[in-house]
């Protein structure tokens, strides 16, 4: 059985991504992307379905403690146990000839004897490969793909699965790795566990050393850095929104998506973050991924790509996985891909806008590229959409599109008059000035005073916390004040912050079911707070989410409040990258972010 969603910690080498349980058990892991068919995948099913565990034959499988070594992406899991006390150091180095999962048993104290099971599973637990065992190694191959085990210990074939047992005394260390290649290439090389481990700690230390960021939450922030870093596909820049599929929102229900792509939307929040922190290299290939992904007709422009910028991304269901504790159907591909969110522009044109005023030199793709999506917007802002949260029931004229397209011409505005640019200026003014006025008029109900979620509609949506956060309005302005209020009376759930209402029978995603409390949102709401000026309030929401972190410090998409879980995709820089910029504004460092 998987363990809980907020049970796991991350290892990665940004490329593709691992999560381990706290029984010592990999139970997700795709080979060699992000995005590529999961070689351990029984978090979305069970143990036959692939995972590979190390942990004492005695005691509580659960570890004792855990953590990250430093500010690095290398976990340490302990056990204490009668015999005495084990540490499992786990990583993946940063790539080479292929990818590697390495697993390091050392011995702290006493004689602990262990238990190894290796699943080996192509093709989403699909697969089981043929395997072979030969000078102190085990291989699988299946179709194109193949395997490599190499360890400190012998290990023997048992009931579809490699077996080990073994004992460490204080003071050794057995090491394990495994290697994914291509299969018709030779064997790749071994790799060295240990000189690996050095690398690997250097390589996290140097990449800490420019964060700015100084405050008192320092360990969150950072942690939510590393994270981001480690969802970066490092070949091209591209950023996923998770390392997962189909972690379900509800505890058994459908909604369960595959978040291994790049949004456009999500990735422009991670480098405004990066910036914000210091991260200019990140940035910077990021806006050449960009660059690159959207090149063509802007016609074609979609709201996420593949991590090289692939734009077919079919759904399918992968028939054969019983789900994250039966939440079916687990979903590959994204749907969502093909939708028009006429928010994404006015992202996408506001972090070009402030990459550039951070200093990051443009190439002249850059300022066409932007020109060409503002003729998209022109084209299409009046029109409904499926608006940020994608929903699946109809489009509508959604109001934080709307706000986006505004936006979009807004910050376009401003390149050309701080950086000197050719655009015409006056015209966008006007279409700048036009969307205003019909937010205001179309968006807003004065009864209630509050906006709306889209035109005419009773119903409310956290993404309207963001108007004064963007320079829509000010944050003073009783519009503002009143949104604000409105989520917060209207939205809240046992103070966490839901998205929209989907409690009806007829909810505004078109989709059966509830979901949990929206993190994103609820750090929105701690801004919203602040800028209206309950500074108190913000900081104490602040505190609770980050209360809801792992022991790790990791965050999924939404939080369960009747469970007490983490629900959604795992971890998500939906949700680190605004736990990143709340806690620099509550501190006072607004020189960064999407101020208006
Ligand atoms: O809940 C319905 C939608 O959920 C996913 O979208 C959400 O995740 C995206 C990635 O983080 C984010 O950009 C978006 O704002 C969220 O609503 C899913 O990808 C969609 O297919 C689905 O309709």
């Amino acid at each position: 059985m998987p363990g809980r969603i907020e049970d796991y910690a991350l290892i990665g080498d940004l490329q593709s991504a691992a999560l381990v349980g706290f029984d010592g058990s990999i139970d997700w892991l795709c080979f060699p992307r992000f995005d590529s068919p999961a070689f351990f995948a029984a978090l979305l099913g069970d143990e036959s379905n692939g995972r590979w565990q190390i942990r004492p034959r005695i005691g509580d499988p659960r570890a004792t403690r855990r953590r990250y070594r430093g500010d690095t992406l290398i976990l340490e899991t302990e056990w204490e146990t009668s015999a005495g006390t084990v540490r499992l150091v786990d990583f993946m180095p940063h790539r080479g000839e292929a990818p590697d999962v390495v697993r390091i048993v050392e011995g702290l104290s006493g004689e602990v004897p262990m238990c190894f099971e290796l699943r080996a599973r192509f093709d989403y637990g699909n697969v089981v490969p043929w395997m072979s065992r030969s000078d102190g190694q085990v291989a699988g191959i299946a179709g194109p793909e193949s395997i490599w085990l190499r360890g400190g210990a012998p290990i023997e074939g048992r009931d579809f699965a490699h077996v080990s047992e073994f004992t460490v005394r204080a003071g050794e260390r057995v090491p394990f790795v495994l290697t994914w290649h291509p299969s018709h290439l030779p064997e790749p090389d071994p790799v060295d566990a240990m000189a690996a481990l050095e690398e690997t700690e250097r390589l996290w230390h140097d990449w800490m050393r420019p964060c700015t960021y100084t405050g008192r939450h320092g360990d969150a922030v950072r942690r939510s850095l590393i994270t981001l870093k480690a969802l970066t596909y490092a070949p091209t820049g591209g950023i996923v929104a998770a390392p997962t599929t189909s972690l379900p929102e509800e505890l058994g229900g459908l909604r369960n998506w595959d978040y291994r792509y790049c949004w456009l939307r999500d990735a422009t929040m991670t480098l405004e973050a990066m910036l914000r922190s210091g991260y200019t290299d990140e940035a910077e290939a990021w806006r050449q991924w960009l660059v690159r992904a959207v090149a063509g007709d802007p016609e074609d422009v979609q709201i996420m790509y593949g991590v090289a910028g692939e734009r077919r991304l079919p759904e399918w269901e992968v028939s054969w996985l019983s789900g994250y504790e039966g939440s079916r159907p687990v979903r590959v591909g994204n749907a969502a891909a093909e939708q028009l969110q006429l928010d994404v522009p006015g992202e996408v044109i506001d972090s070009l806008y402030l990459a550039r005023r951070a200093g990051l030199r443009p190439t002249p793709q850059v300022w066409s590229m932007s020109y060409a999506l503002l003729r998209f917007v022109e084209r299409h802002w009046a029109e409904p959409d499926e608006g940020l949260w994608e929903v699946r029931g109809g489009s509508r004229h959604f109001v934080h599109s709307k706000v986006m397209c505004w936006v979009a011409f807004d910050r376009a505005i401003r390149t050309v008059r701080e950086f000197d640019l050719p655009g015409p200026v006056g015209h966008w003014e006007r279409i700048r000035n036009r969307i205003h006025r019909e937010v205001c008029d179309r968006g807003f109900d004065p009864v209630r005073g509050t906006f709306t979620q889209s035109y005419g509609s009773q119903e409310l949506d956290a993404a309207l916390l963001l108007i004064p956060q963007v320079g829509f309005l000010p944050p003073t302005d009783p519009r503002v004040v009143g949104t604000v209020e409105a989520v917060q009376r209207e939205l809240c759930l046992d103070g966490l912050v839901r998205r929209y209402p989907t409690h009806q029978s007829v909810t505004p995603d078109g989709l059966p079911g509830e979901e949990g409390a929206f993190l994103a949102c609820t750090f929105w709401l701690a801004d919203g707070l602040r800028m209206i000026g309950r500074r108190d309030e913000a900081e104490e929401l602040f505190e609770r989410v980050l209360a809801l972190r792992n022991d790790v410090g990791l965050l999924a998409e939404q939080y369960d409040l009747r469970a007490g879980r983490q629900v959604g995709n795992f971890p998500q820089a939906f949700s680190h990258v605004p736990l990143i910029h709340t806690a620099y504004d509550l501190e006072g460092h607004q020189t960064w972010g999407r101020r208006g």
